[in-house]
């Protein structure tokens, strides 16, 4: 008789806004209990994640799965690297980049029954100053928001995001250099992110031509840019076309080192940190086993409901109004954040 597969759940009580016990009882009914057998381990402080599956992986289980947000993914990926225990994810965090990324859905149902499934897929890693990073990393205006706002996300992503808004105004763009595989260019830049996954969360795509498996980092540059292509850029954002925007420019590369006049945060995940001078920057190809579904051969068309994605971003409900009509919020939408931005 064949023996049953090992998981242990890893549960962050504190990440996103819903309780997780609804969720703990879905895995007792919905688990595939003929295939496997499970443990559930809540964490107590910031760190203990990673604790609990290096000691599940030093004892073979099988997978350990993250119930929790992106932070909570990290803790236990860092921990499951080069190891034959893969990563599962019952998203729960605000953001949850790698499980959008990874096609995982966002309700539990879904989230077990691709554990149930159990089908295994390799996915890249990437270092910053030795902190390793599944989604992005960076430095610039993101990493200084990851900073600032902390524990904004608990408040709402809406407050949230106008403080982002707000502070992007008078945010002052330093200058880097990039130290790449073909020689070293100069940009004076907003943020500077080096993504793995194609998106921070949320389905804001930042590096929407990011793969988890072609053993290489997208590193965006978003320049310095106006008030006025706000609107362009929020809309390209979140229609994975930001790599078309004029302010953006990008590469893709195996390793980078990122130099700046002084030392600063950098963030990994978007969790901040301070760092040197001098970053450097790596993917590591295939360092990291997941749960995630076949992708499907045919992808999905790029979405057209913007508005959708936007509202999901801020927290609200979708729409779900005609096309046209999503068009013309959506200019209304720029109009009104173009309105607030100039006002502040
Ligand atoms: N019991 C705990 N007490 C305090 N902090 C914890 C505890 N367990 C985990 N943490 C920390 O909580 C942080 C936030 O968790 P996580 O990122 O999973 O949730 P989130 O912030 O709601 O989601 P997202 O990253 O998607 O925004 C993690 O960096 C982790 O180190």
């Amino acid at each position: 008789m064949e023996t049953k597969k090992r998981i242990t759940f890893v549960v962050n009580p504190i990440s996103g806004t819903h309780g997780k016990e609804f969720i703990l009882r879905l895995i007792e009914k919905e688990l595939n209990h003929s295939i496997y057998d499970y443990s559930i381990r809540k964490t107590e402080y910031a760190g203990h994640a990673s604790e609990i599956a290096a000691h599940a992986a030093a004892e073979h289980t099988d997978i350990v799965v993250a119930i929790g947000g992106d932070g909570t993914i990290n803790e236990i990926g860092r921990a499951l690297i080069h190891t034959n225990t893969a990563m599962g994810i019952i998203p729960c965090g605000s953001g949850n980049g790698l499980a959008r990324h990874l096609h995982i859905p966002m309700e539990p149902k879904g989230a077990i029954n691709v554990l149930n499934a159990g089908n295994v897929k390799t996915i890249d890693y990437g270092i910053i100053d030795n902190h390793p990073f599944f989604c992005t990393c960076g430095v610039g205006f993101d990493a200084f928001v990851s900073l600032k706002f902390a524990d904004s996300g608990k408040r709402g992503l809406l407050t949230y995001l106008e403080n982002t808004l707000h502070e992007s105004l008078t945010y002052e763009p330093e200058t880097y250099e990039i130290e790449n595989s073909t020689g070293t260019v100069r940009y004076k830049a907003f943020l500077i992110a080096c993504a793995n996954a194609s998106q921070y969360g949320n389905n804001a795509y930042i590096a929407p031509q990011a793969s988890l498996t072609d053993g290489m980092m997208d590193i965006t540059v978003l320049e310095p840019f106006t008030v006025l292509d706000v609107p362009s850029l929020s809309f390209q954002l979140f229609n994975r076309t930001l790599d078309q925007n004029s302010r953006i420019k990008t590469m893709k590369d195996k390793s980078i080192i990122i130099h700046r006049a002084k030392e600063g945060v950098f963030h990994f995940d978007g969790d901040p940190m301070m760092g040197g001078k001098d970053l450097k920057v790596e993917i590591i190809h295939q360092g990291l086993h997941v749960i995630a579904p076949i992708r499907p051969k045919q992808m999905p068309s790029p979405p057209l409901n913007i508005l959708q994605h936007f509202t999901d971003f801020i927290g609200r409900r979708p729409i779900t109004s005609a096309i046209a009509q999503k068009h013309k919020q959506l200019l209304m939408l720029n109009h009104h954040i173009l309105r607030r931005l100039s006002k502040k």
